[in-house]
Formats: structure tokens, C-alpha cells, sequence
């Protein structure tokens, strides 16, 4: 039996990111057009400069079930009209994988979303453990004015499905500023998922439903 070798990867909180990463991508604000309700002030912001949004950077040992990908996400503040910056987000392309979010430094706010639309808004800052249960769809964002930095940890073959986002106009709720606090705001874009597509996909991870 050929073993993977034990690593050690070290979190540099000031930094942002995992040493001896095997794995990384940064998001700029071109790539997350779409993602804001306010297109003038994504506009504006974009022509002011197309800077790094967020920055991943993970450790793959494989795609094995039963195997766990981790890493650390960094995160800028900043916001987009009233809108905090927040992550692409996605559900698990096997959607009863769950995830776990470790707060290191910053404040932020885990939005989450279950397949028919409920809403879950977790602030989490440094020392908290968020639980991502399995088929919530999930994004993470900076309500804070210093860099969101969290380290993550999920089964190796979850993958990841962005379209179901997009399908719906984005997640049901925004997190938006509220005088020096945030505050959930519904999405006008948002169109409610149809109870077949919500059935089926249960139905195609029936094995540990919940
Ligand atoms: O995948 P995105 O929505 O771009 O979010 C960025 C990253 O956030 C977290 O760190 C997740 O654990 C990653 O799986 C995810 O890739
Ligand atoms: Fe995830």
C-alpha cells in the first residue's frame, strides 16, 4: 500500500494564506461581475482598479473519498455600493458533503442557503468554528474593514457548483452595510428554485440525506 506522506502546513494569519500549498487561485473584481446588485457602483469600482478580491490557497492530498482537502481563503474589505465584498459561493458538487470554516483574523459573516431558500447568516471572527452541513449552498463575506482570513476544511471528492447560484440570480439574501453594523437585505434578482429541481437534487445524494 502506497501512503501519502503526513504534512505539516503551517497558516500564516498575516499573510493570509497555507504554507506548502499544493493549489491557488486569486478572484479580482472582474471575475465576480453578476455577483452585486448595484452595476453602476461595480462600474465605478472597476475602472478605479481591478485589484484581487480574494486569494485561496489549499492543500489537495488527492480526490479520494474519504480524503480532506484545507486550505485558507483571504479576503479584502470593501464593498460594492452597500454590499460587502463576499465570495463567488457555491453548494457541493456532491451535495451532502459538509465543510468547516475556522475564523483566524477579521470579522465576517457566513451566508447560507438551503435548497429551498432559507437563510442562514453566521457572523464569525477569530476562534469560531462555522459547520457547513451538508446542501447548503455557502459564501463567505468580509463585513469587517481589515482582511477576512478563515481556514477551511472538506471531504476531498465534495467539488464544487457555482451554476446553482446563478440559476437562481444569486442567494436569496445580501449582506449589506447597516450603519457601522451589516444587515440581511432580500435579492430582487432572486428566483426561487422549482420543487423538481430541489427534489432531484436531493434525490441524486440520497445516500446520507439528512
Ligand atoms: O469557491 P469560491 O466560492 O470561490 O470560494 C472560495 C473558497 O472558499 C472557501 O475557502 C472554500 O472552502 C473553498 O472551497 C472555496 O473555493
Ligand atoms: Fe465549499
Amino acid at each position: 500500500m502506497q501512503l501519502h506522506e503526513p504534512i505539516l502546513c503551517p497558516v500564516s494569519v498575516s499573510a493570509g494564506r497555507l504554507g506548502q500549498a499544493s493549489g491557488r487561485y486569486t478572484k479580482q473584481l472582474s471575475d465576480l461581475n453578476g455577483l452585486y446588485e448595484d452595476q453602476t457602483a461595480f462600474a465605478a469600482a472597476l475602472s478605479a482598479g481591478d485589484g484581487i478580491v480574494y486569494e485561496v490557497t489549499d492543500y489537495r492530498p488527492s480526490a479520494n473519498a474519504g480524503d480532506l482537502i484545507f486550505g485558507v481563503t483571504r479576503m479584502e474589505p470593501g464593498r460594492i455600493g452597500d454590499e460587502f465584498y463576499l465570495t463567488r459561493g457555491h453548494i457541493h458538487a456532491r451535495a451532502d458533503r459538509p465543510e468547516i470554516y475556522y475564523g483566524e483574523a477579521g470579522q465576517g459573516v457566513m451566508l447560507l442557503e438551503s435548497p429551498e431558500g432559507e437563510i442562514r447568516a453566521l457572523p464569525i471572527g477569530p476562534r469560531d468554528i462555522c459547520y457547513v452541513p451538508p446542501f447548503w449552498i455557502h459564501r463567505s463575506v468580509n463585513i469587517g474593514s481589515t482582511e477576512l482570513v478563515m481556514s477551511f476544511m472538506y471531504p476531498a471528492d465534495s467539488g464544487q457548483d457555482y451554476a446553482i447560484i446563478d440559476r437562481a440570480g444569486g442567494m436569496r439574501q445580501r449582506v449589506v452595510a447597516d450603519g457601522q453594523g451589516w444587515a440581511l437585505r432580500d435579492n430582487t434578482l432572486y428566483r426561487p428554485r422549482h420543487r423538481d429541481d430541489i427534489a432531484a437534487l436531493y434525490a441524486a445524494n440520497s445516500k446520507n440525506e439528512m
